[in-house]
């Protein structure tokens, strides 16, 4: 009653409004006859039906229905507001005590989370878990289940690791450093309807402190499961980096260069990333540019990928043909790489010109060049949608991110634009030959020598007493005695006695004679002695042949190069 007595009153003081409400009712036919409908309903007469709107309240109120219908309103209003209340209260009170942190799948943390959560008690003890073969970015044990590195057989320890984690969608708690942790790992639809996993981390705790420290032991456990690794990062069609693989370091001195070549390159880089502070003092952009061009195969990617091992730094591949790449796309890449990192675009030739041919003979390369010119780079073309002004502009433009080191190949030097190779853009120019003698001599060394004896570049450590690291073939007059015979395609193969360092390097000598300076790349040696794997003499003995062979195949694809376009004019003119 006291609510009506309010609308009553309300009513009475606004004589305006009560009278709007009279009218609108009393000019209602409608709700005319649906009040005739009701009143008998509701104990009242058309006689003593309320003629002026606060006695129409009055009434109103007066029915007990309305009144319970009235008190569940309220009640549930009050019930609701009580219910969001809390839930209010609850978010405001946890979000007071627990730190929540979200990792999604495509980011390298995400890596670090799983394998340091791996390596934790509850993680390990999950009684609903996924088992799968994900290694998060590593190539070693790390993700290992208990017992898989006992087995004797290695039939089990071969191939891909086993790892297991919670199952989706589960919760995990734990302790961690007297901090109670639950840990949930969900799913989503991710790109080209692949499930993506998200892993979330709430920490009772008040401060960052915890989860700071977690991160730190998650990325240290991380790095350290990758101490002889580098890591390599690819962009994914979202223009973000993806970290697509760690791989072996490669010791600088497995890549046999000319001398002082690689020793220019290292000290180099050395020096530029320790040169930070100069670099601003003179107000000059701490960035390097180094473009390696030169024959295929003569080693230009392998020596990135040492160098990257050898200064401590991640590798992120820059495509510049990749699809719906474009300008502002390249931009933001470059823009997003960390500060100190190798950046490395291979083939950048490649990137404006669909006509360059891979196989054409050097030669051809002012032809190329010409071709390209016509094309104007500058304009784009149908490969890439990148233009060249817009790659000058994310190499050097505002957004150019600092202290990386750039790194671009090409076989093609002289299609380069002059405005992409100048200083600061490309600073050092670096020619890659095909292999010398020199060259030949020490990869035939590094092939054969044991590898506890392989420093070609220290020539000291030749002992005439060590046994190289592989037997020779099988024609060799020491045979072993001790060991039986092996009878292969109707040959009896026999152990022959390892051969001495000195004895490979006079081998490594007769070898570097019968290649021809400057005419086989490096990579196409490597092949050669790959046929040769365990047979030193017989690589020696066949090597002349092989040059032979590799001169007419090269011969005969010159004069298909040369016979293409004859070809094509004919069937244009018939
Ligand atoms: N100088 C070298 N020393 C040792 N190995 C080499 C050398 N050059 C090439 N190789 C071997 O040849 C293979 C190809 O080398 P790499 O990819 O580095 O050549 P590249 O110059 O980058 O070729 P391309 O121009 O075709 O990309 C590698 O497996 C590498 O081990």
């Amino acid at each position: 009653m006291d609510m009506a007595q309010q609308v009553f009153s309300l009513l009475n003081n606004n004589a305006p409004i009560a009278q709007s409400v009279m009218n609108c009712l009393n000019g209602t036919p409608e709700l005319a006859n649906a009040t005739a409908t009701m009143l008998p309903q509701m104990g009242a007469t058309t006689s003593n039906f309320p003629k002026d709107l606060p006695s129409l309240i009055t009434f109103f109120f007066s029915i007990s229905a309305l009144r319970e219908w009235l008190k569940i309103l309220v009640f549930g209003s009050c019930l609701e507001s009580l219910r969001r209340l809390s839930l209010h209260l609850y978010y405001k009170i946890y979000n007071s005590f627990f730190i929540t942190a979200r990792f999604e799948e495509d980011d390298i943390c995400y890596d670090w989370l799983c394998l340091w959560l791996s390596q934790q008690k509850t993680w390990k003890q999950a009684r609903d878990v996924q088992v799968s073969n994900r290694t998060f970015g590593l190539d070693s044990d790390a993700t290992m289940i208990e017992g898989e590195e006992d087995d004797p057989t290695s039939i089990v320890h071969g191939g891909r690791q086993l790892a297991y984690m919670p199952a989706a969608n589960t919760v995990q708690t734990m302790w961690w450093k007297g901090t109670w942790i639950r840990t949930i790992r969900t799913q989503r639809e991710g790109h080209y309807g692949r499930r993506e996993d998200i892993l979330e981390l709430c920490i009772l705790s008040r401060s960052h402190t915890v989860l700071n420290e977690i991160l730190i032991a998650a990325k240290k456990t991380h790095r350290e499961a990758q101490q002889n690794m580098i890591s390599v990062y690819v962009s994914d069609s979202n223009n973000s980096w993806r970290h697509i693989a760690s791989r072996p370091k490669r010791p600088l001195t497995s890549i046999i260069l000319d001398p002082g070549l690689k020793d220019l390159l290292v000290d180099d880089a050395r020096d530029f990333l320790a040169s930070k502070k100069w670099y601003a003092t003179r107000g000059i952009p701490f960035r390097r540019g180094y473009l390696l061009y030169g024959a295929p195969g003569s080693g230009k990617t392998s020596i990135i990928h040492s160098l990257a091992g050898e200064l401590g730094l991640d590798v992120y591949v820059v495509s510049l043909s990749r699809s719906g790449l474009d300008d502002s796309a390249l931009n933001e890449l470059i823009a997003d790489l960390p500060e100190k990192c190798i950046a490395l675009m291979e083939d950048i030739d490649a990137a404006f010109s669909q006509t360059l041919n891979r196989d054409a003979d050097e030669s051809d390369d002012e032809d190329d060049a010409k071709k390209d010119k016509k094309q104007d780079p500058r304009h784009g073309s149908s490969t890439s949608k990148i233009t060249l002004s817009g790659l000058l502009n994310a190499l050097d433009g505002v957004a150019a991110q600092e202290g990386r080191i750039l790194f671009a190949t090409t076989n093609k030097y002289n299609s380069l634009d002059p405005a992409l190779c100048r200083p600061g853009r490309m600073d050092i120019h670096i020619e890659f030959k095909l292999a010398s003698k020199l060259q030949a001599r020490d990869l035939f060394r590094c092939f054969y020598v044991p590898d506890s004896q392989v420093d070609v570049d220290n020539k000291d450590t030749s002992d005439t007493k060590t046994d190289s690291g592989y037997s020779s073939d099988s024609n060799d007059e020491k045979v072993h005695s001790k060991h039986t015979p092996i009878s292969f395609n109707g040959e009896t193969h026999h152990h022959t006695t390892k051969l001495s360092v000195k004895q490979i390097e006079a081998l490594a000598d007769q070898f570097a004679e019968a290649i021809p300076e400057r005419e086989c790349s490096m990579a196409s040696l490597q092949g050669f002695l790959m046929g040769y794997k365990i047979r030193p003499r017989q690589a020696v003995l066949e090597a002349t042949t092989w040059v032979e062979k590799e001169r007419a195949a090269a011969l005969a694809k010159k004069a298909k190069v040369v016979d293409v376009p004859q070809a094509s004019v004919v069937a244009t003119s018939s």
